[in-house]
């Protein structure tokens, strides 16, 4: 078998309610060996709380939870998972260094201080108490105490929040390093280029079930929208109103749009304005696929909602 293939995290069936909140509503999820997953949804989709399944830090109401296999509370398990969840709570006092080598000494073979510091790009901050670093000095150092243990397994809940450009460029590099080197990742994300840029496979999520899942380009190609672009008279707002057409607007000098049925919309453009030009059509993105696959699923609810 190979890693690839090796089921390293697994959700069975879990639901999960706070309250009259159905968070997740029996989800099946496996997470394989050496894959980067991200799981993506709208606030509330339930992503938080699969996670918290995982880590053993939730109880399902209902399904199974395995973790390498084992129950996710069990202290062999967790040897093995890297975490860097939303809300950390660290202590301000410590000294990044310390924070880092403290963490570290709770694995079996940990990367050493350097190793860590300089592939979470923290190596000039080690000196420096936790609580006097700005808001995106504290996801990296946050960055480098979830793989500091050298662990198989990443959980990265939503880890480039708060990050300016560079330093989120270079937390990409540092997480393809790290899948690179076998290790495998669970990535939650609200920036679509995020997981467009590093996701092995997708999960879209929405009202607490898993709606979708492939590798990007599978979800790319299961939405048949395709986005097209144009020099043209025409104006987005008259363009809006076309049946063949999701959304339109204007990206600089250009007219921008998407669309389902692609041929149609390209008939009725030509004819509404012969002078059309520098006309390109492309697949739609990750961004346009993923507004597709939970409307769409919005739209179920609504329907089953109005038949019951
Ligand atoms: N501790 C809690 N108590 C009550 N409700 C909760 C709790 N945690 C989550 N929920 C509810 O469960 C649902 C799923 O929340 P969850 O945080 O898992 O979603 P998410 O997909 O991670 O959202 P986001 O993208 O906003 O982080 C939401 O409706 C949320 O309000």
């Amino acid at each position: 078998m190979t890693s690839q293939q090796t089921v390293l995290a697994r959700l069975r069936g879990a639901r999960k309610a706070y309250g009259k909140v159905q968070a997740l509503d029996g989800l099946d999820l496996a997470l394989h060996g050496g894959e980067l997953l991200a799981l993506l949804g709208p606030n509330g989709a339930g992503k938080t709380t699969a996670i918290g399944l995982l880590l053993g830090l939730v109880r399902a109401d209902a399904g199974t939870v395995e973790l390498f296999g084992q129950d996710p509370q069990r202290i062999q398990a967790r040897r093995g998972i890297g975490v860097m969840l939303q809300d950390a709570a660290l202590p301000a006092t410590l000294r990044v260094g310390e924070l880092i080598r403290l963490t570290a000494s709770y694995y079996p073979s940990p990367r050493s201080l350097q190793e860590s510091a300089q592939l979470a790009g923290v190596a000039d901050l080690l000196q420096r108490p936790y609580g006097k670093l700005s808001g995106g000095q504290q996801r990296r150092v946050q960055f480098a105490l979830a793989l500091c243990g050298r662990p198989r397994l990443l959980f990265l809940d939503e880890p480039s929040v708060g990050m300016d450009v560079q330093a989120r460029q270079k937390l990409w590099v540092a997480i393809r390093h790290l899948v690179a080197e076998g290790n495998s990742v669970v990535l939650t994300t609200h920036y679509l280029e995020e997981a467009e840029a590093l996701a092995d496979r997708v999960c879209v999520m929405a009202r607490g079930k898993a709606i979708s899942e492939g590798s990007v380009d599978e979800l790319r190609a299961r939405v048949s929208l395709k986005r097209v672009r144009c020099s043209t008279r025409l104006d987005a707002e008259a363009v809006r109103a076309w049946p063949e057409v999701v959304e339109a607007r204007m990206d600089g000098e250009r007219l921008w749009m998407s669309s389902g049925r692609v041929e149609a919309l390209l008939r009725r453009l030509l004819d509404a304005d012969a002078g059309v030009s520098a006309l390109e059509v492309q697949a739609a993105g990750l961004a346009e696929a993923f507004t597709e696959l939970t409307r769409d699923a919005d739209e179920a609810v609504a329907e089953q909602r109005e038949a019951a």
